[in-house]
């Protein structure tokens, strides 16, 4: 069990109410002439005000100022994070080639980086300004982020750390995020991210347009998957400027690009709040795995903990996918996965152990993207054993955690991706040339 000092309120999606002083909730009311305690009431919107109710997003924050006490917002270096990925974009490089990642490097000492700086962008689709795509950055981080907070402005992260444990404190309260665990902090919300061990490695998927939800379950029917009572979001916490003073940076990211402001007072001073659009955490131990128990491979959409849906039915602009340790039971079957070529994109990370997938060279911290219709699947040696194996009920995948982050839409690499970050494996296509022609030609009198 993982240690974790804080409290939470349990359940996905639901309309929570946490008041970190009895009383500092409105009654009946968000909007009140005077806000009880002297507070000041504000709205954090996640969706279009008009959204229907099934999507309507948005939280009620009572705090000791509005956000909006402030300097100007100022430009700020950012050349590793990429947002637009057009095809005419100078930041990226698109390429059918299967690609394969060593474990991305910690900051070098004596470099102080934290969660914000250490921020680095691997591959994306779309851009912002029009809410369509998505983003996938790394995190290399090995200082704490103190003083300074953020919000992005573009969308929302699913943050996968993989590395070191992230202490996160919220405008709606504090999280601590070990890996294995991965946390949601949606377009809008400031934290500051401090880390436990040190230092801290882990991916990170962002949607432009739309939030994630739980994948609907069709016939498996109400139960089963990532199961709602399990999201943990943080209660109300607050710091009073009068224990810790300013001056404080805030920093976005906005269009691709970081600002930065600054002011006297502590982002976090939000005493109470109600609503439905907050962070939330998971751990992925709790996933409640379901698989053939006849037979053949089924889709890795079986897997799936969170998905951002797209307009077209069943078609996600990105889900969040892992391979969780699991009984293989499957009869009379070739149990890893298969060879295919997919519509889809494919970026998988491994956050602890190794993949069944892959006999070497996929490592905790590296990644991998095959890209629509570039064929892939097992490599030579997972292919001759899992040929061979002996097919008795086996447990598969302990003390392990690869994870996929999939979308219907085409990703371009980043320069840094491709080149900069010296992490891509140039011989990665090499896993599969091993494969041999075992085709055995029946005898004519059979
Ligand atoms: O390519 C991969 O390793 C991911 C994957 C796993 C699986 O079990 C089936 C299909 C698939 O794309
Ligand atoms: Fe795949």
């Amino acid at each position: 069990m993982s240690t974790d000092p804080y409290t939470y309120l349990e359940g996905f999606g639901n309309h929570f109410t946490s008041e970190a002083v009895h009383g500092a909730l409105p009654k009946n009311q968000n909007t009140p002439q005077k806000c009880p305690y002297g507070l000041y009431a504000e709205q954090l919107s996640g969706s279009a005000f008009t959204a229907p109710r099934t999507h309507n997003l948005r939280s009620w924050l009572y705090r000791i100022r509005p956000s909006v006490v402030h300097a100007p917002y100022e430009p700020v270096k950012s050349d590793l994070l990429v947002s637009h990925f057009s095809i005419n974009s100078e930041d990226c490089v698109v390429t059918p080639t299967q690609l394969r990642w060593s474990p991305f490097d910690l900051p070098a000492k004596p470099d102080k980086v934290d969660f914000i700086q250490g921020l680095k962008t691997v591959a994306g689709a779309g851009e912002p300004s029009c809410r369509s795509g998505l983003a996938v950055h790394v995190y290399t981080a090995n200082s704490n982020m103190d003083q300074r907070a953020f919000y992005n402005s573009d969308g929302d992260f699913l943050i996968v750390p993989q590395h070191g444990v992230l202490d996160i404190t919220t405008e709606f309260g504090k999280m601590m995020v070990h890996p294995n665990e991965i946390c949601v902090i949606q377009r809008g919300v400031r934290y500051s991210v401090n880390l436990m061990g040190g230092e801290a490695r882990g991916y990170i998927l962002e949607v432009f347009g739309e939030h994630f939800e739980l994948p609907d379950l069709g016939p498996i029917g109400a139960n089963g998957l990532a199961n709602p009572r399990d999201f943990l979001t943080p209660k109300a916490a607050y710091i009073n400027d009068d224990e810790n003073k300013g001056p404080w940076d805030i920093i976005t990211k906005f269009n691709g690009k970081l600002f930065k402001t600054s002011q006297k007072h502590c982002p976090f001073d939000v005493v109470a709040w109600h609503g439905n659009y907050a962070p939330y955490k998971y751990d992925l131990a709790k996933f409640c795995v379901i698989n053939t128990v006849s037979y053949d491979h089924i889709d890795p959409s079986i897997f799936t903990v969170l998905t951002c849906k797209s307009y077209s039915p069943g078609v996600a602009i990105a889900d969040f996918v892992i391979f969780p340790p699991r009984w293989a039971v499957a009869e009379g079957t070739f149990r890893p996965p298969y060879f295919h070529r997919n519509c889809m994109s494919e970026f998988m990370g491994l956050i602890l152990g190794d993949y069944d997938g892959k006999s070497g060279g996929f490592l905790p911290g590296g990644g991998s993207l095959h890209s629509p219709m570039t064929p892939h699947g097992p490599d030579a040696n997972v292919f001759k054993a899992a040929s061979e194996a002996e097919l008795k009920p086996v447990r598969v995948a302990d003390g392990t955690q690869a994870f996929m982050f999939e979308s219907s839409l085409l990703l371009s690499t980043t320069k840094w991706g491709l080149k900069t970050c010296g992490k891509v494996q140039e011989d990665y296509y090499k896993a599969w040339g091993d494969l041999e022609n075992n085709f055995q030609m029946p005898s004519v009198d059979q």
